[in-house]
């Protein structure tokens, strides 16, 4: 479980501050399939950023707190403190465009025993490695290549397989499938789904693409301006939308036969846009497992 408390996490900009995560307070429960949507913007890396503990300048914990059900490899529970000891480890992190992330002049061998330990315990982790990839659909030899000889969905392959190797009660995938074509992206989802239920971990999911929500996570978080708008059960939120952006989110999902974007611009002019998105921080529970954020009082000024 992670417990996020009226979290509000910002950068400093010369003598700007952008509040890019405004007042998030939730509970994601362990073992499900989190999916985060949203435009670009609103805050989702720098959330999932300060959930892996990964907060470093110009951003900074305005206010509030991250709390962890995590053990820690000393068995120790995590804590906000002690969660950047446990990166690979209890949990991990798959950036955006995370397959230019591995290190060119590195073997992919070298990558996964890149960690101070004696060289038998190296060779075992090897072993354990080769293994492994099998497993994710790399032949062995993977190993023995540099991340150049490797295709864009095969180095994808290796970064899941070095983030879950340690079999991370959580993991963090930001946009996992972006730059890769759409048979790769459904293997590469469908990787992580067997993972999770095979390691019954929990997993966040950052994705534009609403279809790749709804057929692969067990529950929705919606953001829209730094705020959650809408966080429930995925079959909950697809069928019964409360939230006119999540509304428009899901109108955005080409039906066969549709021709066109016309549904979306529709809905997006239906609602009012921007303003019509904006929430007060608190989520309201309107049905078991769904909550959705109330529309935001807004002031003189920015009705004017
Ligand atoms: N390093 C940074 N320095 C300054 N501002 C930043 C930085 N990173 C993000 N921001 C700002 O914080 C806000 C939220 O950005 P964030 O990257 O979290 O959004 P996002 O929803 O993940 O977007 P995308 O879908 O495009 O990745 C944006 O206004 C962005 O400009």
């Amino acid at each position: 479980m992670i417990r996020l408390s009226d979290l509000k996490i910002s950068y400093h900009i010369g003598s700007r501050v952008i509040d890019a995560v405004d007042g998030v307070t939730l509970t994601i429960p362990d073992g499900c399939i989190v999916g985060i949507a949203g435009e670009s913007g609103c805050g989702k890396s720098t959330l999932m950023k300060a959930i892996y503990g990964d907060i470093q300048a110009p951003m900074y914990l305005s206010r509030g707190n991250i709390e962890y059900s995590l053990k820690g490899a000393d068995g120790r529970p995590v804590t906000s403190a002690s969660v950047r000891q446990e990166w690979f480890k209890s949990i991990s992190y798959i950036p955006q465009s995370s397959m230019n992330s591995l290190n060119p002049v590195i073997r992919i061998r070298d990558q996964f025993i890149d960690f101070p330990g004696t060289d038998s315990n190296k060779r075992r982790v090897l072993e354990r490695a080769r293994d492994y990839i099998g497993k994710l659909g790399l032949a062995p030899e993977t190993l023995d290549s540099y991340p150049h000889q490797l295709s864009g969905g095969m180095r994808q392959r290796v970064m899941i397989g070095l983030a879950t190797f340690f079999q991370p009660e959580l993991i963090i995938a930001d946009e996992p499938t972006t730059a890769l074509d759409v048979v790769v992206q459904k293997e590469i989802l469908m990787l992580l789904m067997d993972l999770q239920e095979q390691m019954g971990n929990t997993i966040l999911v950052v994705s534009h693409d609403m279809g790749v929500h709804y057929q692969t996570t067990h529950k929705m978080l919606i953001m829209y301006a730094g705020r959650v708008v809408e966080y429930g059960d995925t079959d909950s939120v697809f069928a019964d939308p409360q939230h006119p952006y999540t509304r428009m989110l899901i109108d955005s999902l080409p039906a066969i036969g549709d021709d066109s974007m016309r549904g979306v611009m529709a809905s997006a002019a239906a609602t009012g846009g921007d303003r019509a998105f904006r929430v007060e921080p608190v989520l309201v529970e309107v049905k078991p497992n769904h909550f959705v954020a109330r529309p935001a009082v807004q002031n003189a000024g920015a009705a004017a």
